[in-house]
């Protein structure tokens, strides 16, 4: 069990191991924790891939995206603890051949390509978009969950996937790119307007078969939708959007053509019609012992503060010599090559379940590392990968490692020896005397106070992502002592003409590692205009290479042009009525059966993750 967390009872298990709800001992939060199974965690591979899920999902800070909490490993468990999504899998809603309106189907897939968006703008591919793995929650929203098999775009790799959604040139050994996600999501699409995914085999080979060379089976869809489905299912890679973000423009636009401008609400509607029906399965309907307290502003009331979870036992740290590997170690590590990615500390990222204070505000917006070796990006994206990894491992492989604000590489930083070696006592576990502070304070920041004791570094810094309200700060120190740490917000038009927010200074101490989330609230980017922020940090004692910057962009939802239907909701041919009622198909016939379809009763069962 991950310390900290008490589990309540196990909510399903997948191919990588189980997943339990579990509550957060100090709140009483209610979070989602995936543990790895243990046969697959002594296989490194596996162990590999688990532990880029965790990288991948911190990256992710996007509400269509199942949120990262917490990464914890230890000799005996490998976990990851994320948002709990109180809903049903779109599966569960799709099963027995059901279907959804036009517009709810649209609700779904635009969910999924803003998820997949995010995760393409970093460079990464989901490899496995299928209904097991959109959660639907009690308002018709839907998020994207298990990124157990996402790799760097274009990166060679083994066949993945699950074969009902893998694209033709998957089946060829083509490596993934961002058109298979949007294949993949288009065969979800296509599957919640039928019932059925577009193609059906009893054998992996008949279903190639039917990928590669059979006609797309649009006569199954709504007429306005037709051509949206042509898009996604097309064979060729060519032929598809590129691209999750040009899918959804796509799809954007012919909604508001076929059903109105209150297409999605409608969809949103429908949706959370079809999960309530459901809401006896979702993962708070069963009794728990205590009732989910909010922790939407506990965060930032204890951020900067350390927590120190309990630790998985002393024996087993000071005897094995086990190293507590943490997401945001890593993240601060991965700025230089030989830096230092192990520790003996549990880290826990934006305590207080971390970044569930930001889950529910509106975003809608994409983030763009700009291009350019000067600034660090997104570290975990930036930088080379753990020591278990290649550095093409990590995610956005083909990126430069972090560099200085003056343009020299990191240097590297690895202490001679872990922080706690086998035999020493654990570090202390109390609480930090004192909160950190955090004050606006000008233009410019503070002269911070020196710091205590002699050789007290910051080993590591790096700004690990920015979203509308903030920015979250990775930190390492060599010691426990006080640690300064300045943030300067600011955002415009474009990056040279950016408006600086007055910074805050943070003084942090008590710990070696800090993840902090500041909060900062950006402008929101008008409909069809992107806005540049900026968020730059810096530390006293210094970090080896200075300050670090993080520029992100945000863009603002597409702008409405007026509904070209005169105003009515609700396409003539859309299947779907103006009140959103479960339509289904509108009585279409079934996607025509190629050959070897077995008879499936619940969705393309049979077919695992790859
Ligand atoms: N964050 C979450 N909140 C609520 N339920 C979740 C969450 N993550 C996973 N689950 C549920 O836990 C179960 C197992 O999920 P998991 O992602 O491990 O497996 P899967 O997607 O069903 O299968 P596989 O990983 O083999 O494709 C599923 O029923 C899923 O809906």
């Amino acid at each position: 069990m991950v310390p900290g967390y008490r589990e309540v009872r196990e909510l399903g298990t997948g191919g990588g191991g189980r997943v339990v709800l579990a509550t957060y001992t100090e709140t009483g939060a209610y979070v989602a924790i995936k543990y790895l199974n243990a046969t697959l965690k002594d296989d490194p591979g596996f162990l590999r891939r688990f532990r880029r899920e965790a990288r991948v999902m911190v990256e992710l800070d996007d509400p269509n995206v199942v949120r990262l909490y917490e990464y914890y490993e230890d000799v005996l468990d490998a976990a990851i603890v994320m948002e709990l999504v109180d809903g049903v899998p779109l599966r569960r809603i799709l099963a027995g051949r059901r279907t959804t309106s036009p517009e709810a189907a649209l609700a779904v897939l635009k969910g999924s390509l803003l998820g997949l968006s995010k995760a393409h703008a970093l460079g990464v591919v989901h490899r496995d978009c299928k209904p097991e793995n959109v959660l639907v929650q009690a308002d018709g929203a839907s998020k994207l969950s298990d990124f157990g098999i996402a790799v760097p775009a274009g990166e060679a790799d083994t066949p993945a996937g699950t074969p009902p959604y893998l694209a033709p040139e998957r089946w060829s050994g083509r490596p993934a790119d961002p058109a298979s996600d949007v294949y993949a999501a288009a065969c979800v699409f296509f599957e919640c307007l039928t019932g059925r995914a577009p193609y059906r085999a009893d054998r992996p080979a008949a279903l190639a078969h039917l990928h590669r060379t059979a006609p797309v089976p649009v006569e199954a869809v709504p007429d306005p939708v037709r051509q949206l489905v042509a898009r996604g299912l097309a064979k060729d890679p060519a032929d598809r959007p590129p691209t999750a973000r040009t899918f959804l423009a796509e799809v954007e636009v012919a909604a508001l053509a076929a059903y109105g401008p209150q297409w999605e609400q409608r969809g949103r509607r429908h949706l959370a019609e079809l999960a309530t029906l459901l809401a006896l399965t979702f993962p708070l309907a069963k009794p728990a012992p205590k009732a989910g307290a909010s922790v939407a502003r506990t965060v930032l009331d204890r951020m900067g503060r350390l927590r120190h979870p309990r630790r998985p036992g002393t024996r087993l740290v000071a005897s094995a010599g086990v190293m507590t590997v943490a997401v945001a170690i890593a993240l601060i590590s991965a700025g230089r090559p030989n830096g230092p990615l192990a520790s003996d500390r549990v880290f826990t990222p934006a305590p207080g379940i971390p970044g569930a204070d930001r889950a529910g505000a509106p975003r809608g917006t994409t983030e763009s590392p700009p291009p350019g070796p000067r600034r660090s990006r997104n570290v975990a994206a930036d930088g080379p990968a753990p020591p278990e990894e290649t550095s093409t491992a990590a995610t956005g492989s083909n990126r430069s490692p972090a560099t200085a604000e003056n343009g020299s590489p990191a240097a590297p930083a690895r202490p001679s020896a872990p922080a706690t070696r086998p035999g020493t006592p654990p570090a202390p576990t109390g609480r930090p005397s004192s909160p950190p502070s955090s004050s606006p304070t000008g233009t410019r920041a503070p002269t911070p106070p020196e710091p205590t004791g002699p050789g007290h570094t910051v080993s590591g810094l790096a700004v690990a992502g920015i979203d509308g309200e903030g920015a979250t700060i990775a930190l390492r120190a060599s010691t426990t002592a006080e640690v300064v740490l300045t943030v300067r917000f600011a955002e415009g038009p474009a990056p040279d003409r950016l408006t600086e927010a007055p910074s805050r200074t943070l003084t942090l101490s008590g710990s070696e590692t800090y993840v902090q989330v500041v909060a900062h609230r950006f402008s929101a980017p008008p409909c069809g205009q992107t806005l540049v922020r900026r968020v730059t940090v810096s530390t006293s004692p210094q970090a080896p290479d200075g300050a670090h910057e993080l520029t992100a962009e945000a863009t603002g939802e597409p702008c409405q042009s007026p509904d070209p239907t005169g105003g009515t909701s609700g396409g003539p041919e859309a299947g779907g009525d103006p009140d959103g009622e479960p339509d289904g198909d509108g009585g279409r016939d079934p996607v025509d059966e190629p050959p070897h379809d077995p008879t499936e009763p619940d969705g393309p069962g049979g077919y695992d993750t790859l």
